[in-house]
């Protein structure tokens, strides 16, 4: 309306009084407080300290509760105190201290009459002083009447209950805080540095830094401390289990990465603390379902850690070897980084599935070459599909040192030159599950003038690989269910860059998958849980973001449903179509193409390690020297422990001893011996290749002594 002022929060009220009939006095004092109301709920100040009526109503709700709380607490705080106090007096009349410190320095006999007299002398001062407190109370009660004697009594219950009161995090206090010990650190430090103590970590007398303060984070509490001056922080991952069980959490709840590099050092430490167990609960779908196409060039997405951070690994210049018992996630580990490949139009893939179930059918849409099964032609097939590659590998090589320092600058595949058709060099990815069905294929195969098993030859076939191939644009993943060291020799192991471990049957097969020793650095695979599907320790071969710090982390696999899985080998082999990149046994083309095999059977033959007996340690230098070539894959099987030690002129039983440090057992087998056979202690030629990989590989470590050194 024109020339209305603006209407003020209770002009209403205001106006009423004013300008109505004479309002009576009693409603008037209404009309007041009304208004009184009214200013105050639409006060700013008001707003702000309660800004909805259900924080308002809250507020008074625990207003109240505490008032009714409030003598409840007061008895409890008396009680305390009156037992505190109790407590110091008995350590007082009793000595304590010096009694300690008596019995410390082992003279308690020698001061026991002197400790007794000053007991004595303090229960007299005891008696003399309660006897005081009552006559003075008496007095006051006569002199100052009944309501000074309850002020005097009400002090004293003011003081016991001063004394009582609950102090967060002050020692000696259990309830100070409650819930779990995990959640007592957030708020209390110290709880974490009694952690620490209790799990061997430190020291009695040590403390932690506080780097920086516990905060919450990622569905868990995060904090980063700095050790005392002398103690590591890679112990700390070591015996993660010891700190887990001192901060009473599951295992697979705590973290503790180093922090290193910038900002980071030996002794620092980041500790995170699941809320709950972080591998539990639903699992993640891969993001590789919603990609219409993928550069196998890019880290594949491979699952996420505890924190939930994407983990994404590389495979190009790399191998995978993945490995647990039957039923916890091979499978669909193998297919998430196979999956990266399919969805390139210009990756190509072998895919040889030794189970021959269901798992890869779908695969044979897109793959090169495809042997699904466990019988005699399967595993031929496969080896003719392993000397086609070593052939394309060495075909490769000779390519590219043909090749001009633009185009090929390091004698080493390029993206550009694996996606130029005219270069014959497609990123290849050569998948094996249940790779241990062909390894252990027993049928008896001549190489050259030698003898070997065809699983033995599809090992070397293997090693040979993921040697050489990774520069080549060849890719070796493989998956068993058996990582025993009889399954997967060491010569294959060695050259396999990445390991995924599941859940295994113990730490040995653990260590068979992950590397040696990687039990005692806190990474052992057979501690997971069998509920824990898909989820196991990765130790990857290049660089992957999330904990990129750490030696190895704990994974939980993306999943893919069987349709998803289907979807991606037809998405894939639609973009190969579009690309015109299909190609083998996806157009129908199944020839194994001419391969000069003499030249592979020398590609194998220069073996994994020159056979040079140069820094291996004694008797495995002599031994070497001794075998030759006989030791090359293809040569002798069997040497009798009599022929060594005789040619080594070395004590048979110290002889044994040594070969033992080094993980080569005698075993028994027949040798020919006149006209008949004789059977006899010696060593298998495959191990003693194996002792000479590990010791190259850095797995074992031949002492100074042992090693006859480069000058
Ligand atoms: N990341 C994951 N999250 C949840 N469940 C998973 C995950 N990975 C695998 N699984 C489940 O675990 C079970 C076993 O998976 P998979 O077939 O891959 O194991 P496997 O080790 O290859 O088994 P097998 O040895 O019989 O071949 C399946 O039921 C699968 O759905």
């Amino acid at each position: 309306m024109n020339g209305e002022k603006e209407r003020k929060p209770g002009a209403a009220l205001d106006r009423t009084s004013a300008a109505g009939p004479p309002v009576p006095f009693r409603a008037r004092g209404r009309l007041l407080v009304a208004r009184l109301v009214d200013r105050t709920r639409t006060s700013r100040l008001f707003r702000r300290i309660l800004p909805t009526r259900r924080v308002g109503w809250q507020a008074v709700k625990d207003a109240v509760t505490w008032l009714l709380r409030f003598p409840l607490r007061i008895a409890g705080a008396v009680g305390r105190g009156l037992l505190a106090a109790l407590r110091a007096w008995r350590r007082w009349v009793r000595v304590q201290d010096y009694r300690d410190a008596v019995e410390q320095a082992e003279k308690l006999a020698e001061k026991f009459v002197e400790i007794r007299a000053l007991t004595l002398y303090r229960w007299r001062v005891t008696g003399i002083t309660a006897l005081a407190a009552v006559g003075g109370l008496v007095v006051v009660d006569l002199v100052a009447g009944p309501p000074a004697l309850w002020s005097a009594v009400g002090a004293g219950l003011l003081a016991l209950a001063v004394a009582g009161r609950r102090k967060d995090g002050a020692p000696g206090r259990t309830a100070a805080l409650g819930g779990p010990r995990t959640l007592a650190w957030t708020m209390d430090p110290q709880v974490l540095v009694d952690a620490f103590r209790d799990a061997k970590l430190i020291g009695r007398d040590e403390s932690l830094r506080l780097v920086e303060r516990a905060t919450h984070s990622g569905g868990g509490w995060s904090i980063t401390v700095d050790l005392p001056a002398t103690r590591k922080a890679a112990d700390v991952l070591k015996h993660r289990d010891a700190l887990a069980s001192a901060l009473a959490v599951d295992e697979v709840q705590l973290v503790a990465e180093r922090v290193r590099g910038r900002g980071g050092h030996a002794g620092r430490v980041f500790l995170w603390v699941a809320d709950v167990d972080p591998y539990s609960g639903p699992p993640f779908s891969s993001p590789l379902v919603r990609a219409e196409t993928w550069d196998a060039w890019r880290p594949v997405p491979f699952g996420r850690d505890a924190r939930r951070r994407k983990v994404d690994l590389p495979l190009v210049w790399t191998s995978l070897l993945v490995g647990a018992i039957p039923r916890q996630g091979k499978t669909m580990a193998v297919r998430l980084a196979a999956a990266g490949f399919i969805l390139d139009a210009f990756a190509r893939l072998y895919v040889f599935d030794g189970k021959g179930g269901k798992d890869w059918r779908a695969a044979e849409a897109v793959a090169h070459r495809f042997v699904c099964g466990d019988d005699q032609a399967h595993a031929e097939a496969v080896r003719d599909g392993l000397v086609e590659l070593v052939a394309e590998v060495q075909s490769r090589y000779a390519r590219m040192a043909e090749l001009d320092d633009e185009t090929c600058p390091e004698s080493k595949i390029t993206p550009q030159l694996s996606r130029d058709p005219a270069h014959r060099m497609p990123i290849t990815a050569v998948v094996l599950d249940e790779v241990q069905v062909f390894l252990d294929n027993p049928t008896k195969l001549t190489m050259g003038e030698r003898g070997t098993t065809l699983g033995e030859y599809i090992a070397d076939l293997l090693a040979y690989l993921a040697r050489k191939g990774p520069a080549a644009g060849i890719i070796v993943v493989l998956a068993t269910q058996r990582p025993d060291s009889q399954t997967i020799p060491s010569r294959l192991r060695s050259v396999l860059g990445t390991r995924f471990a599941l859940r295994v049957m113990d730490w040995r097969d653990s260590n068979i998958v992950l590397g040696d020793q990687m039990n005692t650095r806190g990474y052992d695979a057979s501690t997971l849980l069998p509920s824990h599907k898909g989820v196991g320790i990765l130790r990857p071969g290049g660089e992957t973001d999330a904990g990129a710090d750490a030696v190895a982390l704990t994974v939980r696999t993306f999943y893919l449903t069987n349709a998803e899985w289907r979807a991606v080998c037809t998405r894939g082999r639609v973009l190969r179509e579009i690309a015109g990149t299909l190609s083998g046994h996806a157009a129908g083309e199944d020839t194994v193409r001419g391969i000069d095999s003499a030249a592979v059977t020398d590609a194998l033959s220069a073996g994994p390690v020159s056979w040079n007996a140069e820094r291996l340690p004694e008797p495995l230098r002599g031994v070497v020297e001794f075998l030759g070539e006989e030791l090359r894959p293809g040569g002798r099987r069997f040497v009798p422990t009599a022929e060594l030690t005789d040619a080594l002129d070395v004590e048979p039983s110290v002889f044994a001893r040594q070969m033992g440090e080094l993980g080569c057992r005698p075993t028994r087998q027949y040798v020919p011996e006149g006209d008949g056979v004789r059977r006899v202690r010696g060593y298998l030629t495959a191990e003693i290749r194996d002792a000479v990989d590990r010791v190259r590989a850095g797995e074992i470590s031949p002492t100074e002594d042992d090693v006859d050194g480069e000058a």
